[in-house]
């Protein structure tokens, strides 16, 4: 097994690493990589990241929404959650087998003092029936990664808040996420252990795996200013990029209503790509100009805060719905009640 150390907290920059180490570090060896996130909610491959993620909240709070490689749900991370990535060639037998690669994570956090850690369902692992990991896999050319969280000391309140579905009526074929009861790690290491930091953490995980006694002893990879180039690459393209987080989200609708002052509005969006793709509009308001131009500007526009309030703010509210303003129509198309 080779060792990559890593002390990047950008998820953008982390998955990037993953990817690239998938790509082209081609070796029989299993590579392993931890990396530790900044704030940031990851999203699961085949997902509808506008449904998974409560966007006035992230916009706040300055979370990081990155789409991963891998199929399963949505889950959040902070500097309190250790993730690990086995990189491996695919012998044809072990996708979806979660057991072989979170057996060696499971039996560390045994050595470890963690008894009660196990693998549960499909995914999961627990302890007294509370998640604190998820694991996913993804395969391709060959070649394929299975990674986990681990939730040493996250903030759970967050893992709620963040992932907190809109309330508007999205209707998607996006998977959705399992909810479901989560717990630290922390509580559970012996007390001695308990003001572990997550690096001290996962160097103690990483001597356990490669079953040493010192970093001197594990086999290391450092990355090198070559690999980097890469992977700057791999961030500007996928993870640092809209198209890939937002974009590549299964086209979804929104309806939107409210009464104001001068009548109802009844907006339809139809979203394409992350765009705008379709836009109707009704309600019993009194317009002077045909509706119809409303419509089409709106079509063509990111579902994205910035774009739309640009496009709205263009918009002669007063000529086509009477006395409102433009952010009373911008609310009402995007922003959560
Ligand atoms: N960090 C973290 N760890 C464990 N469980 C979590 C976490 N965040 C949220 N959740 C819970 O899991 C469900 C989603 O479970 P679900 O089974 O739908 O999805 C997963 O587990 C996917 C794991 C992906 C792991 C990758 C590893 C490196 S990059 S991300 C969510 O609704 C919460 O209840």
């Amino acid at each position: 097994m080779i060792y990559v150390p890593n002390e990047n907290n950008d998820p953008r920059v982390n998955l990037a690493i993953e990817n690239y180490l998938l790509d082209k570090m081609k070796t029989d060896e299993p590579i392993l990589l931890f990396y530790i996130n900044e704030p940031s909610i990851i999203i699961g491959r085949n997902q509808n990241t506008f449904e998974e993620i409560n966007q006035d909240y992230v916009d706040e709070h300055g979370i990081h929404v990155v789409r991963r490689l891998s199929g399963g749900g949505a889950v959040y991370h902070d500097l309190g959650n250790l993730n690990y990535s086995f990189i491996t060639p695919d012998d044809g037998n072990s996708f979806r087998n979660f057991a072989r690669f979170t057996e060696p994570v499971v039996n560390a956090l045994h050595d470890m003092g963690v008894e009660g850690a196990r693998l549960k369902g499909r995914n999961d692992l627990v302890i007294d029936d509370m998640k604190f990991s998820g694991n996913a896999m993804y395969s391709t050319n060959g070649r394929m990664y299975a990674h986990g969280t681990l939730m040493l000391d996250s903030d759970k309140n967050e893992v709620t808040n963040a992932l907190k579905v809109r309330k508007d009526k999205i209707e998607s074929k996006g998977i959705k996420s399992i909810r479901s009861r989560v717990t630290n790690i922390k509580p559970f290491l012996p007390e001695e252990n308990q003001d572990m930091t997550t690096e001290e953490f996962r160097n103690e995980i990483l001597l356990k795996i490669f079953g040493v006694d010192s970093v001197d002893e594990v086999n290391t990879y450092e990355l090198t200013e070559d690999d980097w180039k890469n992977i700057k690459e791999y961030t500007n393209k996928y993870y640092g990029n809209w198209d890939w987080n937002y974009g590549h989200s299964p086209e979804f609708n929104v309806e939107r209503y409210e009464r104001f002052s001068i009548g109802s509005i009844d907006i339809r969006l139809n979203v394409k790509e992350g765009k705008i793709a379709n836009a109707k509009i009704y309600g019993d308001f009194f317009g002077l100009g045909d509706i119809k131009d409303v419509e089409e500007q709106l079509i063509g526009t990111k579902y994205e805060r910035e774009d739309l309030k640009k496009v709205v703010d263009t918009i002669d509210v007063k000529k086509y719905f009477g006395d409102m303003e433009n952010e009373d129509l911008f609310n009402l198309i995007y922003s959560i009640k």
